[in-house]
């Protein structure tokens, strides 16, 4: 009988959302066209035809959603804003309508005693943005510190958590170089450039919160540890890169003040020299950090992969994500033990951790069944504590994801939620994982 863990008394058990995914009605009361707006409206960028156009309701929902949030005793919730419903435009005037929104949701979630954890850009830049060259135009550093000091000024104190940027990987790596997500550009020479004013902008809000916040502001980055495929140096070669390009190419500025020298080696010609100053910018001192953790990758070298010559070699037991994203529990414990031992002893919040798989059609016991991700949550929730007992000062846990929502480009087939949508009625039901995750909140963790 394994001993029972325990996690530090306070650590923050929550659940995780985002704005396009779950809120629907993304033109409402005055708000302006994202770019998954537009995306979803392109014939063939989202699988069934999907759209965000209703998605969860959410919009109209959002109380019923906070006292299931409730029932399942959850400490805190991790949302996004949609820029476009608080600026239409972008810039400019405030919609109103759009603030009165995420007022109710925030005092809604402080009047059940849920702690509301802030998200300001979650993949949905407005539309109006894009046409000025969005990512792509260094202006927008300062558009996004106007739209940060808009919610900062609203809405601090009330939110305590602040989180500038959702995964500035996947929004360069699927919106900018290979294209499957808005706004669907495929361009080695955009790409860093992306990347490189992402960061800019999160320096940017982090700046405008240093002078008028009170609280505590993050970044949210995706890790997916690399591990080589062999002890060829060809493979060690090509596992750094794509260390390099998907975790290292956040982390190293923010924490160390520059890029990691592998980025030029990929990029070649289409990597800028960086003007220094950008790297006081990106480098603002930061409260906690974000990690988001689904799976890892073991790399081979693979000459004809463009534009990092590393192939990932497919792994036995799988989740039933697009490309198969392998059950690693591991790897969690390992990214979080590495992120300490790279950039120090910052908190850290495991903001995004879950899992995909077609979950069997409602029992006849009117149950929800969905046993893999019982089994994927009960393993990756040991590997969290594992890290805690090897010395990482984790904060906080937040499952991906609360509902079953719009999974991007792969629609709503993808569910990764612990309650199920039933998209038609709109019915939410807790499946087991949501059960077995309320004992765990409940227990703080000493019922696994
Ligand atoms: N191979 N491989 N790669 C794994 C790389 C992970 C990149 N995708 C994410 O982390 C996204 C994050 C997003 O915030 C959320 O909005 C998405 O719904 C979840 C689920 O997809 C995750």
């Amino acid at each position: 009988m394994s001993k029972p863990i325990h996690f530090p008394p306070d650590f923050l058990w929550g659940s995780a959302t985002s704005a396009y995914q779950i809120e629907g009605a993304p033109l409402a009361d005055g708000a302006g066209h994202s770019i998954w707006t537009r995306f979803a409206a392109t014939p063939g960028k989202i699988a069934n035809g999907d759209t965000g156009d209703i998605a969860c309701d959410h919009y109209h929902r959002w109380r019923e959603d906070v006292a299931l949030m409730r029932s399942l005793g959850l400490k805190a919730y991790r949302f996004s804003v949609s820029w476009s419903r608080i600026l239409p435009q972008g810039t400019g005037a405030v919609n109103e309508a759009g603030i009165a929104f995420y007022e109710k949701l925030i005092d809604e979630l402080l009047a059940n005693g849920i702690e509301p954890m802030l998200t300001l850009y979650h993949w949905d830049l407005p539309a109006a943005l894009d046409d000025r060259g969005g990512w792509l135009n260094p202006a927008i550093a300062d558009w996004f510190a106007d739209y940060a000091r808009v919610l900062f000024e609203r809405f601090d104190g009330r939110v305590c958590f602040w989180t500038t940027l959702n995964e500035p990987w996947v929004v360069t790596d699927g919106g900018y170089l290979h294209g499957p997500l808005a706004p669907g550009h495929r361009n080695l020479y955009e790409a860093p450039i992306a990347s490189h004013n992402l960061l800019r902008a999160h320096g940017a809000a982090v700046k405008v919160y240093r002078e008028i916040g009170k609280h505590r502001i993050g970044l949210v980055v995706n890790i997916e540890p690399k591990y080589p495929a062999s002890d060829e140096p060809q493979d060690i070669a090509a596992t750094r890169r794509a260390d390099a390009y998907m975790n290292r190419q956040y982390l190293d500025p923010v924490f160390h003040g520059h890029y990691p020298a592998e980025l030029k080696e990929i990029f070649g010609a289409a990597w800028p020299d960086w003007p220094r100053e950008d790297f006081d910018l990106i480098g603002q001192k930061l409260d906690y950090i974000g990690i988001n953790y689904y799976t890892r990758s073991v790399c081979r070298h693979e000459e004809t992969n463009w534009p990092l010559k590393v192939a990932a070699v497919r792994q036995t037991q799988s989740t039933h994500m697009e490309t198969g994203w392998e059950v690693f529990p591991q790897g969690l414990t390992d990214t979080l033990v590495e992120f300490r031992r790279r950039y120090g002893d910052l908190p850290v919040y495991v903001m995004e951790n879950g899992s995909t798989f077609y979950d069997p059609p409602n029992a006849e016991d009117g149950q929800m069944h969905d046993p893999l991700r019982v089994d994927c949550l009960k393993k990756n929730l040991h590997a969290l504590h594992a890290a805690i007992e090897q010395g990482v000062d984790l904060r906080g846990y937040m499952v991906w994801s609360l509902l079953d929502n719009l999974e991007w480009s792969l629609g709503f087939a993808k569910r990764f939620g612990i309650v199920h949508v039933n998209f038609e009625t709109q019915q939410r039901t807790p499946k087991d994982s949501a059960l077995l995750y309320a004992q765990v909140v409940a227990s703080n963790g000493a019922c696994l």
